[in-house]
């Protein structure tokens, strides 16, 4: 490992400290650096390197330093890796600019939420504190902003909206040199990463070098629901090309204009930065966004056993989704232990749908007495439809992930189904409990399959329309509510309002998101000390969840908190994540605390340590002293 350092290694200590609070800093250079600024063609001679340069207005080129600029200067890896002409970079701005003049006129929606996400994020670049500030105490205007739905609409647009860079960029031109530039971010400490590679941006599909947009957002919540302190956070986009034909003909794309490496030459990229990161920060905690399924799979459980990392869309959707199956069977007035009963549908088999669908059947089986036989019987309760239609066991190149969830052949036919059976046949012969949407299919669930539902064994069925953003949701509560009646569980993936179904009845809507989730596993990781994420963390995390939503709320239909309880929700669930890891003897301690000091606390007291190390955001008083 060590032969992938290379001299280029320069940052001292006081340039560390330099950089401490880089991230508020945007002043000029007129008082804090020399500079000459010459005629003709001689050099303008700058004091500063790496994020000063960026924060600094008076020098910053942003995407136009060429590289061999960005290796003198310490940027490579904090810039996207293409390098713009001047003349790009104005009419990627004018573009920007221009949209959102034609936007306004169209209408009122998407210019004011990406006009509201401007300015925050202006905020953001100027100062660090009173942004989170505002973030946590509107955070139920504002997380619709900062993270799905608008950031969707964010990485799309990113070209247009990129100003200062924001966390690092590692491409495939950076092979052989990640172990080396990983040391030009500022912070000697870090404590959550969140990475992506761009290809599977919430339902808008491979959106490149763009989708650093999720790794920000998901990061936002780090700090406003874990009160993780931003100086510890780090947004990664992995860039090794796009297979979006759209991006790749397009001249102002700020990623490698190249298809997507595939195989070991991919595999050789994350585990190069996979390396690299953990030598820099061994006690980082990676977790993975947005990776398409077919690496998804592979890449968790690579580095699951040698790295402290999850993948939030496989572990964290589950976990949520699990959550809300418990909530939807005592809706219905039933006890938790009778989900092994539930019929339910899940449209979608990718990394999302396949992780909830192996948790649920796990979850079954435990409650069915935890055997090799609950674990078989389990998996008859799903019924799996994907792009192709139903999955049976006469699939042709099934995917490994699915197979287990492949209906019998003959089975279904006594059922009236058969391989490739649309979505609405299968729920009209199965008479589901729960219909689950994980497909990125925007209205997949139609009027036809709604009213398909209405023949639904349940006396409450549930309708979980889980895919973002808001244009890709399965079906809108509106729909759902006005076919199947207020006697049905509704939960979506991004933020609807209640529906108000003019009987003098509400139709609730619940966001059913991971957010509720990746906030409390990474910060009871950090908290706990453990190497590792194993199982038990992740299941304790959904059970907090599911457990904390009172009798009263589930039975009005209410089986996810109000995201202006997310602070208090994720602080319960770090709790039950550090008390399963003492559990399974994983803790290993955290700053003052060592793993004998955490296994002698109690439930109590462990919130408590809990809430003692969440960040909050206030101005420290600041003293300056000479280096
Ligand atoms: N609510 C949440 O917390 C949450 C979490 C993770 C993912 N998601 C959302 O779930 C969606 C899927 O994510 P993913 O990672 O699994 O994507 P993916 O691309 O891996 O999988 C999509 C799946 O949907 C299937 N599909 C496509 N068309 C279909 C159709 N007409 N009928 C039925 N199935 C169809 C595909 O065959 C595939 O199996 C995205 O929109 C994502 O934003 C939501
Ligand atoms: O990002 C979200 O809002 C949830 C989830 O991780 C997704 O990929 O859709
Ligand atoms: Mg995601």
């Amino acid at each position: 490992m060590t032969n992938f350092f290379s001299n280029k290694i320069r940052l001292s200590s006081s340039l560390l400290k330099r950089f401490q609070r880089h991230a508020t800093s945007a002043t000029p250079s007129l008082f804090i650096t020399r500079s000459y600024t010459n005629e003709g063609n001689r050099p303008t001679i700058v004091h500063k390197r790496s994020l000063d340069i960026l924060h600094d207005p008076w020098f910053n080129k942003g995407t136009s330093f060429t590289m061999t600029e960005r290796d003198r200067l310490d940027l490579r890896g904090l810039l996207p890796p293409n390098v713009m002409s001047t003349e790009l970079q104005i009419e990627r701005f004018m573009i920007d600019l221009k949209r959102l003049e034609v936007q306004a006129r169209d209408g009122p929606s998407d210019p004011n939420a990406l006009a509201k996400w401007r300015i925050l994020n202006r905020l953001h670049d100027r100062n660090e504190t009173m942004y989170y500030k505002v973030l946590i105490a509107n955070i139920e205007e504002y997380a619709p902003v900062v993270y799905t739905p608008t950031v969707g609409l964010v990485c799309q647009n990113y070209s247009g909206l990129f100003r200062r860079p924001r966390g690092m960029y590692f491409s495939a031109e950076d092979r052989g040199e990640m172990m080396s530039m990983v040391y030009n971010w500022p912070a000697d400490q870090v404590d959550m990463i969140v990475v992506t590679d761009g290809s599977r941006i919430l339902g808008l599909g491979d959106l490149g070098v763009q989708g650093i947009g999720i790794a920000i957002g998901k990061l936002d919540l780090y700090v406003a629901a874990a009160g993780i302190n931003p100086q510890r956070v780090l947004p990664v986009m992995i860039d090794v090309g796009t297979n979006n034909e759209k991006l790749l003909k397009d001249p102002l794309y700020l990623g490698l204009q190249q298809h997507r490496l595939e195989g070991d030459e991919y595999l050789a990229v994350i585990d190069e930065f996979m390396q690299a990161v953990f030598t820099r920060w061994p006690l980082v905690i990676v977790q993975f966004e947005d990776f398409q399924s077919k690496w998804a799979f592979k890449l968790l459980q690579r580095y699951r056993n040698t790295y402290r990392m999850f993948n939030d869309d496989v572990q964290g959707t589950a976990g949520v989704a699990i959550a809300g199956l418990l909530g939807a069977v005592r809706a219905q007035g039933r006890p938790m232990i009778d989900f092994p009963k539930m019929k339910i549908v899940v449209a979608g088999a990718g990394s999302a749908g396949i992780g909830v669908l192996n948790a649920a059947r796990k979850t079954m089986a435990r409650m069915l007495g935890n055997n090799e036989v609950a674990f078989e019987s389990a998996k008859s309760q799903f019924w799996v439809v994907d792009a192709k239609g139903l999955i049976t066991e006469e699939r042709e190149n099934i995917d490994p992930e699915a197979l287990p969830f492949a209906r019998n052949v003959r089975e279904a036919d006594r059922q009236g189904l058969r391989e490739g059976a649309s979505l609405v046949e299968v729920v009209k012969q199965v008479k589901p409990d729960v219909l689950l949407g994980l497909s990125a299919v925007g209205g997949l669930f139609s009027k036809e399959v709604l009213e398909a539902l209405k023949d639904s064994t349940s006396t409450r069925p549930a309708v979980f329309a889980m895919s973002n953003p808001t244009n890709n949701a399965e079906c809108t509560p509106e729909e759902a509510f006005s076919i199947l009646g207020d006697n049905i569980i509704f939960a979506s993936g991004s933020p609807f309002k209640d529906v108000d179904l003019g009987n003098g009845h509400i139709g609730h809507c619940n966001q059913g998101n991971n957010m509720y989730l990746f906030p409390g596993i990474g910060l009871g990781t950090l908290l706990s000390g453990s190497r590792s994420i194993s199982d038990g963390m992740l299941q304790a995390a959904a059970e907090c969840l599911a457990a904390y939503m009172s009798e009263e709320e589930v039975v009005s239909g209410i089986i996810f908190p109000s995201i202006s309880r997310i602070r208090d929700i994720t602080k319960e669930v770090a709790t039950a994540v550090i008390m399963e890891a003492i559990e399974e003897d994983l803790v290993e301690g955290y700053r003052n605390i060592d793993a004998r000091d955490l296994r002698k606390l109690n439930k109590e007291e462990i919130l408590k340590h809990v809430n003692k190390n969440m960040w909050t955001p206030e101005y420290p008083n600041l003293v300056y002293k000479d280096d």
